[in-house]
């Protein structure tokens, strides 16, 4: 407690709490101005004339309980004191106002805007010359609007009161102005992860209600995770002191420099109150704001003390006390009461009430503007923003509630400074980008593809060009040719496959999707059923206990490969009847990442299918169809292994075939549905496989035949040669002589292989190529 120094006027004495200390030490910055205001009342003889102001002085340390205690020990001393000046900080204001006006005491803060304090039921007795923080938000409101941020992030110190309704204040009126709020932070002792949260959620605009203890901590970590800069803004409330990130608190430790907390903080907007008045004209005190502000700061040299932004509100507060208390003193001599302001006792609820009745009628105009208090007891004023420019917070614009439209006056000469040159966008947008197959591994593939078609195509015409020879011949010709087409319609199928929104429109996408269902499908039935059921006919022949002349016609052959291609051709009519495919989007907002050439963009992933509600069941059926055909392969595959005749067995061609295409869909089909989202390693999965299983049936399948028409280039028929070729020894020329001897080869072959077959059977069998149609 201050001590005092004696006069001859009577002594009206006034309990003062002040924060010296703790979250918000805003009592340095606000006694010296406190003490400002009673010397000047004491020095106007107009006012309080005959009584000199006195007042105790406390630190409350910006804490309930210190702030309470301080309060019993002023009210058990034997100086009755007329009212409570403070406190400040919310906190010991809530605490101490519930308390006061029991001792019939009113109580007047110089700073304290927590909201909670409009509740007169609590806070019987309590005025504040300080508006309520909740009263900024709708300049803040004003703000976001005028440049067009309707994405926002909240942070509050939850724990406090003061933050915690401002908050919820916010939240409550920003719907209704368009403003979505993204994600809501609360924190109690350490504020990191809900700063890390914030960035989680995108977050770029972030209103802050929070002390400076805590916003050091925030802006530390705010910058480790760049949240600052030309894509953030912050908007906190705005009675920091001066230079607050230079301050150490060591129970809220950080882990920054001060150039780093330098870096974080540049641009951040406060809206608080105005504290200066508009009016140049000099008020109750005499004294006009510039007048104030240089006196002030002439007494005390502040300029970074906390507090000192507010301090026009505690020069006020001494003000608004002398007046009420003066015109307190005029009513109970005009009406008589035979006694006088100084018989004040804390019984005394008459004076009390007679203080609250000419309190809410005080009106003046103060240093910090007009003041004069609502029904709740709150001060209205106008709101200021300010914007950190250089370290200094700056005000940029005024918003006055009492005018209609809401919008901020913005303060000529003093432009925002904006860290990228404009506002920052609220919010990320996000670009889809369709996950398509890259154009280079398109053409790749394609050219396999190509390659494929080229050799079916070579070994097409190798099979029609040679199809009267013997040992073309007994390998079916005709069902080589549908093998070669079924070939050409799978490496088609890669190329279709590759085909996405990459090349063409979504439709045309759709329609490619289609054509390589189909292609792919069809050129299995057509290559596997052609080889299947030509073997088959081997194995009819060969396994035939009547010894009857077998007449399988290739025609026969034909139908059967038709019908595996009709069965294709009836599911997949269905499928498209019943449950067409279609276009599915999917997008991955799990992969999405910074767009490299726009830092407010984010590219999202997005997967496109060709899918349809109930496509499993169609491609079940297919798989089942092709499963039959595998394993009918197969079967007759082992049947005929035994059939030495090279021309007529395929067995092994079959086997090694079927394995091929068994493993490569055992493999091949879940690891391409596992990686369907990494399209270009699904696409060069599916390619590869496709290629490798059908180009190693039709090489396995012609390259021994090529290589027999290289070793015998001339039919196995004798040709008279020229009587003017070279003769040999025998009589024959070179050529005939080696035509004679292939011939012979031929016919020992033939031999054998009646033999074999013959054994094989358990009869003598016919192979006559030309009537009884076994061409193999
Ligand atoms: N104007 C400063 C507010 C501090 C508080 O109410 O706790």
């Amino acid at each position: 407690t201050n001590d005092t120094v004696a006069d001859h006027r009577t002594e009206l004495w006034l309990l003062g709490l002040f924060p010296f200390s703790g979250p918000w030490p805003g009592g340095l910055g606000q006694l010296p101005a406190v003490l400002m205001g009673i010397e000047d009342v004491n020095n106007d003889p107009t006012i309080l004339p005959g009584y000199k102001l006195r007042m105790t002085v406390d630190n409350t340390a910006c804490d309930a309980g210190v702030g309470t205690n301080a309060l019993y020990e002023q009210l058990y001393k034997p100086t009755t004191k007329l009212m409570v000046v403070g406190a400040g900080c919310s906190a010991v204001s809530q605490a101490t106002a519930i308390a006061s006006h029991l001792w019939n005491l009113v109580q007047l803060s110089y700073s304290s805007a927590s909201p909670a304090l409009s509740d007169k039921s609590m806070y019987k007795k309590f005025y504040r010359v300080f508006p309520p923080e909740s009263s900024f938000n709708p300049a803040k409101i004003s703000l976001l609007r005028a440049f067009d941020w309707n994405k926002v992030g909240t942070l509050t110190e939850s724990q406090v009161e003061l933050f915690a309704l401002t908050t919820s204040d916010f939240l409550q009126k920003a719907p209704s102005h368009g403003i979505e709020v993204l994600t809501s932070e609360s924190f109690s002792i350490d504020p990191r992860e809900q700063v890390r949260n914030l960035k989680r959620h995108s977050v770029r605009i972030i209103v802050g209600n929070f002390y400076e203890n805590k916003a050091r901590v925030i802006f530390c970590e705010a910058y480790k995770k760049k949240m600052y800069g030309p894509k953030y803004a912050w908007i906190i409330t705005g009675f920091f002191s001066r230079l607050w990130w230079k301050n150490v608190d060591p129970d809220n430790p950080h882990d920054c420099s001060i150039e780093q907390l330098e870096e974080a903080i540049q641009g951040y907007f406060t809206a608080d109150a105005n504290p200066n008045s508009l009016s140049q004209a000099p008020g109750i005190s005499g004294k006009t704001y510039d007048q104030f502000a240089t006196e002030y700061s002439n007494r005390t040299g502040y300029s970074n003390k906390t507090g000192y932004g507010e301090a026009p509100y505690g020069y006020d507060s001494v003000w608004a006390i002398a007046s009420m208390l003066n015109r307190s003193q005029q009513e109970m001599e005009l009406n008589v009461w035979n006694r006088s302001l100084e018989n004040f006792s804390y019984q005394d609820t008459e004076m009390a009430n007679l203080f609250l009745r000419v309190m809410n009628s005080t009106q003046f105009q103060g240093v910090s503007g007009p003041v004069m208090f609502d029904e709740k007891g709150d001060r209205r004023g106008l709101t200021q923003i300010e914007q950190l420019q250089d370290n200094t917070e700056v005000r940029v614009g005024v918003y006055d509630p009492s005018v209609r439209g809401e919008l901020v006056r913005w303060e000529p000469g003093r432009p925002i400074r904006w860290i990228g040159g404009r506002p920052p966008p609220d919010s990320i947008t996000e670009k889809i980008v369709p996950k398509v197959i890259s154009t280079n591994l398109f053409f790749a593939m394609t050219s396999l593809a190509v390659l494929g078609i080229v050799m079916s195509l070579i070994f097409l015409v190798f099979n029609i060009r040679y199809r009267h020879r013997r040992y073309i011949k007994m390998s079916s010709p005709n069902l080589n040719n549908v093998i070669l087409l079924g070939a050409i319609f799978a490496f088609i199928a890669i190329i279709l496959c590759g085909i996405d929104t990459n090349l063409v429109s979504l439709e045309g996408s759709l329609i490619t999707c289609k054509c390589y269902n189909w292609t792919l499908s069809l050129g299995f039935s057509l290559a596997f059923g052609a080889m299947f059921s030509k073997t088959w006919r081997v194995h009819k022949i060969f396994t035939n206990k009547q010894m009857q002349r077998m007449v399988i016609k290739d025609f026969q052959l034909l139908a059967i490969v038709c019908i595996q291609v009709g069965l294709d051709v009836v599911v997949f009519s269905a499928w498209e009847a019943l449950d067409p495919l279609q276009i599915v989007f999917f997008d991955r907002p799990l992969e999405q990442v910074t767009d490299p050439d726009n830092d407010n963009q984010v590219l999202v992933p997005q997967s496109r299918y060709c899918e349809s509600e109930n496509m499993w069941y169609f491609t079940g059926i297919l798989y089942a169809i092709k499963g039959l055909l595998l394993l009918f392969g197969a079967f007759i595959a082992f049947e005929t292994r035994k059939v030495t005749v090279p021309a007529l067995n395929d067995s092994k061609l079959i086997g090694i075939s079927l394995y091929n295409v068994v493993i490569l869909c055992l493999i091949g089909v879940p690891v391409a549905l596992m990686m369907k989202d990494e399209v270009d390693a699904c696409y060069t999965l599916i390619s590869i496989f496709v290629f490798f299983a059908t180009t190693l049936t039709i090489c396995l399948l012609f390259i021994p035949k090529i290589i027999n028409r290289n070793k015998h280039p001339k039919p196995g028929t004798m040709k008279i040669k020229s009587h003017e070729s070279a003769t040999t020894s025998t009589g024959f020329s070179d050529i005939e002589a080696e035509d004679i001897a292939r011939l012979r080869e031929d016919n020992e072959n033939l031999k054998t292989s009646l033999r074999e077959v013959s054994t094989w059977c358990g009869s003598n069998f016919l192979l006559d190529d030309e009537e009884s149609g076994i061409n193999i």
